[in-house]
């Protein structure tokens, strides 16, 4: 089921034009993955989905409504904030606590398992928490009211290796109970892992949007040569530019020591596409 539809959503600031007509869907137990460069526009896409700035053109519906009704839709929406500041003096259970009731949440036993599933302890001040646990609090926040469509911008910017692969595997496991998530991350690992979907964006215009494994399923070939002594490696997707380099090479009286096809990763297509 269709749960988010975003149709040509242009912004402008001032003279300048964010966002050029963006249109992506979001379904129900998918994860769609925004990336693109600094000021590419995915705080911007974000920003609308979430109410807090409009379009300046282009329409968003959550499921099947328009987005003037957005206040009926918020309880269904988790939003996690590129930064957002957590009351450091409360602990966990206090802060969640809090937003269980902002939110009319009455049954406790959510926020027991928010900290249990996301193994924050529940009795430190959340001053005293590391930049992954204090994400882990946020995201819980973002869960307390068991929205269906989640939206995190960047959920592992800024944390180490392990606490984001943490996070990109929570993120599956909340598409296994069905929640539609959608989120940026500048980290092409994460998105390459998780998401069902890509929206590729430079320039506040989509270069991509589709399957990731669409996208990916391109080949690459790579090509170990040596010449004038010393070695390199040169890598197309293009057949014919393959073979207009080996002429070029041999004509050249370059060598090659090897020469494979591997698939594409993600951050190959990325390249590529924004280059
Ligand atoms: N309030 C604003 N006024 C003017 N320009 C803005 C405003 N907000 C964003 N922009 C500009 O719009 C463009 C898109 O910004 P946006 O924050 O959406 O990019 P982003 O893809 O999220 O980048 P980052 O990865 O750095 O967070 C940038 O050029 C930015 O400078």
């Amino acid at each position: 089921m269709v749960v988010l539809k975003a149709n040509g959503l242009k912004k402008r600031y001032g003279n300048f034009e964010a966002l050029k007509g963006v249109s992506f869907e979001l379904d129900s137990g998918e994860i769609l993955g925004l990336i693109g460069e600094n000021g590419a526009g995915k705080s911007t896409i974000i920003k609308i989905l979430t109410g807090l700035i409009e379009p300046t053109d282009g329409k968003v519906e959550y499921f099947g409504r328009d987005f003037g009704e957005f206040k009926e839709v918020k309880n269904d929406i988790g939003y996690l904030p590129e930064v957002d500041s957590l009351y450091e003096n409360m602990n966990a259970l206090e802060y969640l606590s809090f937003f269980a009731s902002i939110y009319g949440v009455k049954d406790k036993r959510r926020i027991d398992e928010l900290l249990e599933m996301l193994k924050i302890p529940a009795n430190k001040p959340l001053g005293e928490f590391s930049k992954g646990m204090k994400r882990k609090v946020a995201i819980a926040r973002t869960l307390i009211h068991d929205p269906q469509i989640l939206i995190y911008d960047e959920p592992t910017g800024g944390l180490d290796p392990s606490t984001s692969l943490f996070i990109a595997n929570f993120m599956r496991e909340l598409k296994k109970k069905g929640k539609a998530i959608l989120f940026s991350a500048h980290n092409m690992y994460y998105v390459e892992s998780v998401c069902d979907k890509v929206l590729i964006l430079k320039s506040g215009e989509a270069l991509y949007y589709g399957p990731i494994d669409e996208l990916k399923a391109g080949k690459k070939y790579v090509v170990h040569y040596r010449e004038n002594g010393r070695e390199d490696r040169f890598v197309t997707d293009d057949i014919k530019e393959l073979n207009e380099f080996i002429q070029g090479l041999t004509a050249s009286g370059g060598r090659i020591v090897n020469i494979y096809s591997e698939a594409m990763r993600l951050e190959d297509v990325y390249f590529a596409l924004v280059s």
